[in-house]
């Protein structure tokens, strides 16, 4: 299985979450090649769970990989940029699939007791392919007994993996705040209510709800990542949204945020004569790793070329926080070394990492089986 070819052809098609038609077709013609007699394959909306029986099975092991990209034009100038202007895989998702192909191929040459389910799963950027694919009966029917998954970390050199007992990644909720007000010429401002104002002093008033309203001793982030108003240059804005995530390491810091805006929104509403709707969209629980598992994690580092080193928690946000909410596991870092890091329009991961992700994956799918974590 050439890794790399795999995961070129996976970059040039990164696509919206529960939009992954073309990453699932292509992971399926991957898993294909490799299918034998011992695999069951079941799709999941636009996700793929892939049951690979054991020769003497007591448990089911579970890993899982994200498939979705990110609404960013790629400046990445590669041969191999994605193909959709818009879109890009620029959180890594593309390694994260070729490397559970990679771990699957090897599985599929080196059979284990256990059986493992690999679990494609869709939507992790937004809005969220964890908390219905748990609920679902697809997933229900394999009964999982633990999980593991990875994410890329390109600030870590290759061949550096990372992860923590406890919160590894924040609980997050996005944000959605629209502002209605009266609109008009621009010649006119006191006859009208301008939401472009309304909005920016809005975004830079509620900065002070982490400096002044939060624990500073618990951790919490509030970034508007995206703001609108209006629709020319010289009309008045009636309309404005602002577009952010609220991060926090406590669950309960999330609702004292989400109170203070609305307090806020409430003055707002007041002082600049409009109506402020708020919708928190997708929110996802904290990703909080099983002592256990890390440990015999770190063992299966220690065994392989692999440097471990400890990491400490992280304001990024993963709906895997669903799957350890119900199922004992891990997750952990490994080093891709990009000079851009997640997000960023010139993520450019190194892919010799895509070799040393799926070898260790396969180590730690060994390790498990031959462990018997009470
Ligand atoms: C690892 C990573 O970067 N994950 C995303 C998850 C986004 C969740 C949601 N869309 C939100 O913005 O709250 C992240 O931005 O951390």
């Amino acid at each position: 299985m050439d890794l790399v070819k795999i995961r070129r052809a996976l970059h040039k098609i990164p696509e919206r979450g529960f939009q992954e038609f073309k990453t699932q077709q292509y992971l399926l013609d991957q898993i294909e090649s490799v299918r034998n007699e011992r695999m069951i394959i079941t799709k999941w909306r636009t996700g793929l769970l892939v049951k690979v029986l054991g020769t003497n099975k007591t448990k089911t092991i579970a890993y899982r990989a994200d498939i979705d990209g990110l609404p960013i034009t790629e400046q990445t100038g590669l041969d191999f940029k994605s193909m959709d202007e818009s879109m890009m895989h620029a959180c890594g998702h593309d390694f994260h699939m070729t490397i559970a192909l990679g771990a699957l191929n090897k599985l599929i040459k080196h059979p284990i007791k256990n059986d493992v389910v690999f679990i494609f799963q869709p939507a992790e950027e937004g809005p969220g392919g964890a908390k219905p694919l748990l609920a679902s009966a697809e997933l229900k029917a394999l009964e999982v007994d633990e999980v593991f998954s990875l994410h890329v970390a390109p600030e870590l050199p290759v061949g550096t993996v990372s992860t923590k007992p406890g919160l590894l990644f924040a609980n997050t909720s996005e944000l959605f705040i629209d502002f209605k007000g009266k609109g008009g010429h621009a010649a006119y401002p006191h006859l009208t209510h301008d939401m472009a104002v309304a909005a920016s002093t809005f975004l830079v008033s509620i900065q002070q709800i982490v400096s002044r309203r939060t624990n500073p001793i618990e951790g919490a982030v509030l970034t508007i990542g995206k703001m609108t108003a209006g629709t020319v240059q010289n009309i008045i804005a009636e309309t404005a949204r602002l577009e952010g995530t609220i991060r926090t390491t406590e669950p309960t810091t999330i609702e004292t945020i989400k109170s203070e805006i609305e307090i806020f929104s409430r003055g707002f509403e007041l002082s600049h004569h409009c109506k402020i709707s708020i919708d928190y969209g997708s929110n996802y629980y904290g990703v909080y790793n099983d002592a256990r598992y890390v440990q015999l994690f770190k063992d299966t580092v220690k065994s392989t070329n692999n440097r471990f080193i400890e990491a400490k928690e992280a304001m990024t946000g993963e709906d895997f926080g669903y799957f350890l909410k119900d199922i004992p596991g891990f997750m952990f870092w490994l080093g891709v070394n990009s000079d851009y890091g997640l997000h960023h329009a010139k993520l450019n991961p190194d892919e010799s990492a895509l070799q040393v992700g799926a070898d260790l994956v396969y180590q730690t799918m060994l390790d498990l089986d031959n462990a018997n974590i009470e």
